[in-house]
């Protein structure tokens, strides 16, 4: 018996018997057996080895295969899945089928047995796609290597663009899209020369030809290429950008195919997966949505191109460069304000006290009339405060169409993100404020503003306001302290960036509102804004929601509102979206309060604890695109 077990060692290519290798494994148990009586070392545990039911099963199957093996089977039909069909629709039309059949129906619908009798009528009927056609005999020893391609398209874009050399009529491929099929085949590259697209010459056609020929090939698609000799080598740097501007390939005349390219809207945080052209750069929609890229035009080609190309929307400059209002309108609202000052001076002057808020003895500081009217009149009429907190950063992201981002998340030792909310007037900017600061004064707080008025006799110092003399008022305006000042009924009133960072330095959460202008002033390094936008609902539902509420407007303090007041909320959150989108970090729409402010609580603690997306210039002051 030994001499057997060696005999099929010493030839492991000798076939087995019937019985084959089980016999063999039956006799060794048996030998095994006898030695264990005598008692011989190990010869237990090899006994309980050859035993195991798993290396029986083993066996079995490794002598199925080498039966199989000599017989060579050939499939009987090659289509055992349209004769399963055939047989599925049969059981089904049996009147009353037996057991067996319902079995059979059952076994025969299984997504998996479906897939094997597909894959087996596949091999059955050598469908093996695509056939290649046959090498030449005899090549010329001057031909140019070639690449014969082939991709399989699926209704998919083959993502690649090409090109025509005007001299030589030569058709490139131009680049290849990050993503896309002829990426992922990694069998193409930007530079390959094309030769043939399924067997048709390609040379001297112009580049729409060739694109119809390829979009006429269903299924599969033949390229013969000369791959390039030097593909360059690309040290991809990875790197987000927020758009600062709304991109529609379809309306660009310039790029180079329209159908590559990818629109955008400002505030979309794209990733540039590709920057090898200067001009055309390949980037990704984040969240990634797709997994293939498109084109953008890259910083360069939109700093140098006229904007009017590539905008879908006309650039809008910024305050610091024009501003906001018209003459027209700044001319009527100067003319109803002196108008109103005049006739409602003595109800302002009351009512300040009546908007200074404070609970149990913690005051809500930035609340107040003046400063407030102040901002509003600033904001309607030339704004000055912009452009002196508005240094080079806040005139470069403006001038360039994106802003680079990186993925920022908050160290738990670092001082809390400033809150900035921002709204058209009377949409609900302070009420929200103000709730958010009463639901945990110890958490929230404002800025306490500063201003050259005197004080009152109950006003302190640093709780309602800084009260500073003109002289320091000025020399701060100088020395770009103030996110934003103005002036009202003769005083200045400001809210400086030492207010805020006091705030901070306290362990709090400042929350400031801003006017939209200023919104540059608080992204920066040190303050990390975090930019909320308080959005009006469409026009009915805030009719509905305001039925009780009053409004505070340049010239009546605590009126209902009114009609146009709803109309004047819309076009100002109008003016002020089409202009600040870009640089909003969340949205909330002020329909219901009670909804708004936990809206408002959810978002503030978002800013703190999770990553968001940051100007790259505050983590590294240099970056710069
Ligand atoms: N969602 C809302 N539903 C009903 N009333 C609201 C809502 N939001 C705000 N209001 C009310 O609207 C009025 C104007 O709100 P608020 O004073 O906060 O305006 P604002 O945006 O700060 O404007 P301004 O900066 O000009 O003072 C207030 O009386 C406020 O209570």
């Amino acid at each position: 018996m030994r001499q057997a077990v060696e005999a099929q060692v010493l030839s492991p290519h000798c076939e087995l018997g019937e019985h084959g290798l089980r016999q063999i494994l039956t006799d060794v148990i048996e030998e095994v057996r006898k030695s264990v009586n005598p008692d011989i070392d190990g010869a237990d545990i090899l006994h309980s080895l050859l035993n195991a039911s798993w290396l029986q099963s083993l066996l079995k199957v490794y002598e199925c295969l080498q039966r199989y093996l000599r017989n060579s089977p050939t499939p009987a039909l090659d289509y055992a899945s349209g004769l399963s069909l055939q047989l599925l629709i049969d059981i089904r039309s049996l009147p009353g089928c037996s057991e067996d059949a319902k079995e059979l129906y059952r076994l025969l619908r299984q997504p998996h047995l479906q897939a094997l009798l597909s894959a087996h009528d596949t091999v059955a009927q050598k469908d093996y796609e695509p056939v290649l056609p046959p090498m030449p005999e005899e090549l010329p020893d001057d031909e140019e290597a070639t690449r014969i391609v082939c991709l399989v398209k699926n209704k998919q874009p083959l993502g690649a663009t090409i090109k025509r050399n005007e001299i030589s009529g030569e058709i490139f491929i131009a680049r290849v899209i990050h993503g896309g099929l002829a990426d992922r085949s990694g069998l193409l590259h930007a530079g390959d020369r094309i030769v043939e697209v399924n067997g048709f010459p390609v040379d001297g056609m112009e580049p729409e030809q060739v694109i119809q020929v390829q979009a006429r090939s269903q299924g599969t698609i033949m390229f013969k290429v000369v791959p390039i000799t030097e593909r360059p080598v690309h040290s991809q740097t990875m790197l987000y950008v927020r758009a600062m501007a709304d991109y529609s390939p379809q309306q660009d005349p310039a790029i180079p195919c329209a159908d590559a390219g990818m629109s955008f809207r400002k505030g979309d945080v794209l990733e540039i997966v590709d920057q090898t052209d200067a001009l055309w750069w390949q980037a990704k929609k984040l969240p990634n949505s797709t997994a293939c890229a498109g084109l953008i035009p890259s910083t360069n080609l939109l700093k140098r191109s006229a904007r009017e190309f590539w905008w879908s929307q006309p650039y809008q400059p910024h305050a610091c460069i024009q501003t906001l209002s018209t003459v027209e309108e700044e001319e009527d609202l100067m003319a109803i304000d002196e108008k109103c000052v005049e006739a409602d001076e003595e109800a302002f002057e009351s009512a300040e006290d009546d908007l200074s808020s404070h609970t149990d003895s913690i005051y809500l500081a930035g609340f107040r009339r003046s400063m407030r009217l102040c901002r509003r009149r600033s904001h309607s009429t030339t704004q000055p405060s912009c452009h002196t907190r508005c240094p080079s950063s806040c005139y470069s992201a403006l001038n360039s169409p994106y802003e680079e981002v990186v993925r920022y998340q908050r160290h738990p030792q670092d001082t809390q993100r400033l809150i900035a909310l921002i709204g058209a007037s009377g949409v609900g900017v302070n009420e929200l404020r103000r709730r958010l600061i009463e639901l945990n004064p110890n958490v929230f707080q404002g800025a306490v503003p500063h201003t050259t008025r005197a004080p009152k006799g109950y006003e302190e110092c640093g709780r309602e306001y800084h009260f500073t003399s003109r002289e320091v008022f000025d020399n701060m305006v100088y020395n770009n302290r103030f996110l934003e000042y103005g002036e009202y009924k003769g005083n200045l009133y400001g809210t400086s960036i030492e207010s805020a960072r006091d705030v901070l330095n306290a362990g709090k959460i400042c929350v400031v509102d801003i006017e939209p202008n200023a919104v540059q002033a608080v992204r920066t390094h040190e303050l990390r804004a975090y930019v909320i936008y308080i959005k009006p609902p469409p026009l009915q539902r805030l009719r509905e929601t305001r039925q009780l509420s009053h409004i505070t407007t340049n010239y009546y303090v605590n009126r209902p509102f009114k009609d146009e007041d709803f109309q004047e909320i819309e076009e100002s959150a109008r003016k002020i979206e089409s202009q600040y989108l870009q640089f909003f970090d969340h949205v909330i729409v002020n329909e219901e309060l009670q909804d708004a402010c936990m809206q408002l609580l959810t978002a503030v603690r978002k800013a703190q604890d999770e990553p968001q997306w940051v100007p790259a210039t505050w983590i590294r002051p240099t970056a710069e695109l």
